[in-house]
C-alpha cells in the first residue's frame, strides 16, 4: 500500500469561483485507499477535472506544479533547486520532483488521493511504483487546436494558482481574481508561440508513461473537446471505485 493519498485539494485549480469548499474527507477505514493519476497535455483540463473529482469523491487533489510553486518560497533545498529550472521554463529533474512528491505522499498515507502533473516521465512513474500500486490512470486526450485555444484564454492568479478561462470560467470582473481582487496574469508559456514546443515535449515524455499504464490495464482514456462532456464518463468510472460524497451535477 502506498504512502500517500490526499492532502488538500489544490487551492489553485478552482474552476469556479467563489471557491468550493475543501473536499469532504473520506474515512480510510478498512477499504483500500484509492491511488489515481490524471495524465494529459497542458490545457487538457487536468486541474479542472481533478478539482471536480476531489469535491465529488472527497479525495485529495495533489498537484505537483502547485507543490513546486509552494516550495519555491519555502527556503528549502528542493525549492531552491526547482527554482533554477522553472525560471528557465524547464522541467524539474526527476530526482527533485520525485523527492518532493514522495514527501507529500508520505504525509497522506492514510488518505485517498489523485495526482495531477506527476508522474510526467518514465523515471517518475517508476519512482511512484516503488511506493504504491496505482488503481486508476485517467488520460485526457484533447485535440491540439483545442489545447492552443484554451491555453491562450487561460489566466491565472499567481499567488493562489487559481485558474480562469475567458470563455469557460471567466472571472466576475475581467482581469482580476474573484477572491482577492488582485490582477490576473497570462503565463509566458501559455502564449501561442510557446505552446507547440511545450506540447511536443509533453508528448515525448508522456508516451512511455502511457504505454506502461496501458500494459497494466489501468489506463482509461477520454477524448473530446469539452470537459463538461467528458466529465460524466469520468464520474461514472470513479463511482465504480469509490462512493461519491456529492452528486455529479453542477459544474
Ligand atoms: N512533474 C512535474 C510537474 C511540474 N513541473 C514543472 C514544470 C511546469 O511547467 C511547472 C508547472 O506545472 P503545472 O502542472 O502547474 O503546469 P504545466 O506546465 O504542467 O502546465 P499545465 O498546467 O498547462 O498542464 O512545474 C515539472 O517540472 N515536473
Ligand atoms: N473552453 C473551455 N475551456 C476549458 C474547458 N475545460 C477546461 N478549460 C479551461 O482550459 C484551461 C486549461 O485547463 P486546466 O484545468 O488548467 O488544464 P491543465 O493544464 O491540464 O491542468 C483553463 O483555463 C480551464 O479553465 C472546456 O471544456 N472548454
Amino acid at each position: 500500500m502506498c504512502p500517500g493519498g490526499a492532502g488538500g485539494a489544490r487551492p489553485g485549480r478552482l474552476t469556479r469561483v467563489p471557491p468550493r469548499s475543501a473536499p469532504v474527507p473520506v474515512p480510510a477505514m478498512a477499504s483500500k485507499l484509492l491511488r489515481a493519476v490524471v495524465l494529459g497535455p497542458p490545457g487538457s483540463g487536468k486541474g479542472t477535472v481533478c478539482e471536480r473529482i476531489a469535491r465529488r469523491f472527497g479525495l485529495q487533489h495533489l498537484s505537483s506544479g502547485q507543490f513546486l510553486r509552494e516550495s519555491l518560497g519555502g527556503g528549502g533545498e528542493a525549492g531552491a533547486l526547482a527554482q533554477q529550472y522553472l525560471e528557465r521554463g524547464l522541467l524539474v529533474p526527476d530526482h527533485v520532483i520525485t523527492r518532493l512528491m514522495m514527501a507529500e505522499l508520505e504525509k497522506r498515507r492514510e488518505q485517498h488521493w489523485l495526482l495531477d502533473g506527476f508522474p510526467r516521465t518514465l523515471g517518475q512513474a517508476k519512482a511512484l511504483d516503488g511506493i504504491c500500486q496505482l488503481d486508476l490512470v485517467i488520460s485526457l486526450n484533447i485535440p491540439f487546436e483545442t489545447l492552443k485555444d484554451r491555453l491562450s484564454a487561460r489566466w491565472v492568479h499567481p499567488a493562489s494558482g487559481r485558474v480562469y478561462n475567458m470563455d469557460f470560467n471567466p472571472p466576475h470582473t475581467q482581469g482580476v481574481d474573484d477572491l482577492t481582487g488582485e490582477p490576473l496574469v497570462q503565463r509566458e508559456d501559455d502564449r501561442p508561440e510557446a505552446v507547440a514546443a511545450r506540447l511536443r515535449k509533453y508528448k515525448d515524455a508522456a508516451k512511455p508513461v502511457m504505454e506502461l499504464y496501458k500494459s497494466r490495464g489501468i489506463l482509461h482514456s477520454f477524448s473530446g473537446t469539452e470537459t463538461n462532456k467528458i466529465w460524466p464518463y469520468v464520474y461514472t468510472l470513479l463511482s465504480s471505485r469509490i462512493p461519491p460524497v456529492l452528486p455529479e451535477e453542477e459544474h
